[in-house]
């Protein structure tokens, strides 16, 4: 068994809604790239022109014959043939130089996935060319792959903050005792800091724009000194159609993205308000695990610590996680069976 165990293919897929991440076994990650898949669209036939990274760049930049899709909504499949397209370049990408054996894939997904969802799920990855496809709660593979001692008989809170979603999640004795899945996360801070700029300047930007600005100056709390750092953002004005340039703050992207940043720490009050008392107890030790790429925005920790009064701490790659996290209920099958199901 060794021996085949040498030549195992199987990997882990953190398929998100902004950027899915592979991990080999005994390689850990070696893909992640964003989500979107883009078409070649002629006399109502489509081909794909590209996936990924390349496919990212087209994203609000195309002409009438390309189309640029984004698969996933909020944690899952919303395009059943472009998720399934994306899933299977992705596989062969990583698979590039050993192809032989069909793989076995363990998947995450939102822990708030109906079964229609979960099932849409798999069924894409088996058609993209998978022998088994294994799904684990995205809360479950944070946690695992932040390196919170999940199977202990003690709680640990972990909130994943996705591009779709957050996954708020107590765990205790390798399961999960309370889980919420909110349908806000980075894709939410982008529209929020497009509305903002369009109510109070009368400019009209990209998503691609809105996430340069969160990943740059994005931050969740007011700066000390009232404005914090700035940037020049392009994009077309409403008012007389022609291209303009404002100069953002920080506190004014602060502002922006109170409201999703506001049900972000709501989520998480509401979970600490359902946990039972001893594990309750367990959180106000160990304090709450972040993970996931919205995790990164500036002072996010800071917020939800103001907001809770508990002690918060970054997962060491917050973006890798998930990915990392579902790679190890690979690794360890045997120890983490049960928090992987092959069968619904
Ligand atoms: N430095 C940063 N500051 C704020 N947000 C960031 C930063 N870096 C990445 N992000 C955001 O993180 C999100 C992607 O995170 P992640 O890859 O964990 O999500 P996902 O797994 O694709 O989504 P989901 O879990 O909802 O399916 C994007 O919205 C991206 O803009």
């Amino acid at each position: 068994m060794a021996f085949f165990g040498l030549f195992s293919t199987d990997i882990a897929i953190d398929l998100g809604t902004a950027n899915t991440l592979i991990y080999v076994k005994n390689k850990g990650v070696i893909l992640n790239e964003p989500s979107v898949v883009a078409y070649h669209v002629k006399d109502g036939k489509k081909q794909v022109l590209a996936v990924g990274e390349d496919a990212k760049l087209m994203l609000g930049r195309t002409p009438g014959s390309i189309e640029a899709i984004r698969p996933m909504r909020e944690g899952v499949i919303a395009d059943f043939d472009s998720a399934e397209e994306m899933i299977k370049h992705f596989m062969k990408k990583a698979f590039r130089r050993s192809s032989i054996t069909k793989p076995k894939v363990i998947v995450c997904v939102p822990h708030g996935a109906t079964p229609v969802e979960k099932r849409a799920i798999r069924q894409s990855v088996l058609s993209a060319g998978a022998r088994k496809c294994g799904l684990i709660a995205e809360p479950i593979a944070a946690a695992i792959g932040a390196g919170m001692p999940i199977t202990e008989p003690t709680g640990s809170m972990v909130v994943d903050i996705g591009g779709g979603t957050t996954e708020v999640a107590v765990l205790s004795l390798g399961d999960i005792v309370y889980a919420r899945s909110v349908r806000v996360g980075g894709d939410r801070m982008d529209d929020a800091i497009i509305n903002y700029l369009r109510r109070h300047h009368n400019l009209l930007i990209g998503e691609s724009t809105a996430e340069k600005v969160k990943t740059t100056i994005g931050t969740a709390r007011m700066p000390d000194d009232g404005r914090g750092a700035t940037m020049m953002v392009r994009g077309r004005d409403l008012l007389n159609g022609v291209p303009k340039e404002v100069e953002l703050t920080q506190a004014m992207v602060a502002e922006a993205l109170a409201e999703p940043i506001q049900q972000i720490c709501e989520a998480v009050m509401i979970a600490l308000e359902a946990t039972p008392p001893d594990l309750a107890a367990d959180i106000v030790d160990r304090g709450v695990m972040l993970s996931g790429g919205g995790a990164m925005l500036g002072e996010m920790d800071l917020a939800l610590r103001e907001q809770t009064g508990l002690m918060v701490s970054l997962a060491d790659q917050p973006m890798n996680c998930v990915a990392m996290g579902t790679g190890r209920a690979l690794e360890y099958e045997k120890q983490l069976r049960h928090v992987v199901d092959f069968e619904s």
